[in-house]
């Protein structure tokens, strides 16, 4: 089996008593979706945040291929190909399309905007960018106002401006949030291609995307893996079922 891009072993946080992530071991290797699912206050978003560099451990190591992160801030992480999207407010709402996706990714890229004229002339940039819109089913859009852009087409420029930086994995909080049938549905078979150019660390509501897309699931409940599998070994586990007793039913698309 090929080498995980992101491996994170043994991470623990806690907040005062609470055991908010106790002990996690996950992989994401490359080409799939890994989904992490759990219900409210399960600790997904604190994971995120702890592999993302925003929150530190307390205990445990994050590694990006092969190299330990743990101590390394957000903005080393995305250096390193560590794409975390749906960050709304990251978009630019009067700049069009493409500058969104021109700037945005050399903003995450950790260089000054202060040369603003000549970077937007830039045609190794333009074409990155352009290439990325495409992927995304934007290029119809580039030369439109964000503000213009549906909330679906939002946030399919994020991954876009992601998309930019050629990352190594993305790691997506809640990509199907806010999205109706239809842009969820455009949505999950964007991400279903976008696997193949990084690895995807899922963390979703959605229990129909979730189970369209994962190859693995995660089950966080009380901040610990109660499981990990394949689709099927989830919806069939019954430690699973419990844990979401009163909660959504995974895979009942609920
Ligand atoms: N800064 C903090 N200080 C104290 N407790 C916190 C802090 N952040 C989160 N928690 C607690 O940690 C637990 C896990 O929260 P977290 O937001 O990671 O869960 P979640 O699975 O993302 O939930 P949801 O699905 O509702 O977003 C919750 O009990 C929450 O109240």
């Amino acid at each position: 089996m090929s080498d995980p891009v992101l491996e994170v072993r043994g991470l623990t946080k806690r907040f005062g008593a609470l055991v908010v992530s106790d002990a996690i071991d996950l992989t994401l290797r490359p080409g799939e979706i890994h989904a992490v699912i759990g219900p409210n206050g399960a600790g997904k978003s604190t994971l995120i945040a702890q592999i993302c560099g925003g929150l530190a451990p307390d205990a445990g190591e994050i590694r990006l291929n092969g190299r330990d992160v743990t101590a390394l801030p957000t903005r080393a992480r995305a250096r390193m190909g560590l794409a975390r999207t749906f960050q709304i407010s990251a978009l630019a709402m009067e700049d069009t399309v493409l500058q969104n996706a021109m700037l945005g990714a050399l903003g995450a890229a950790g260089n000054p905007w202060r040369f603003l004229a000549p970077v937007l002339s830039d045609r190794g940039l333009r074409k990155t960018a352009e290439g990325a819109l495409d992927r995304m089913g934007l290029s119809d859009k580039a030369g439109h106002r964000t503000a213009e852009l549906s909330h679906g087409e939002r946030r399919q420029l994020e991954v876009a401006v992601a998309l930019t930086l050629t990352p190594r994995a993305f790691v997506m909080d809640e990509p199907m949030a806010g999205l109706g049938a239809e842009g969820g549905a455009r949505m999950t078979a964007l991400l279903d291609r976008l696997r193949h150019e990084a690895p995807i660390l899922l963390v979703e509501h959605d229990m129909d995307a979730v189970f369209a897309l994962a190859d693995r699931i995660s089950v966080l409940a009380g901040g610990r893996v109660i499981a990990s599998g394949p689709p099927d070994a989830i919806r069939a586990d019954a430690a699973v079922r419990e844990a979401y007793l009163g909660d959504a039913d995974p895979g009942d698309g609920a």
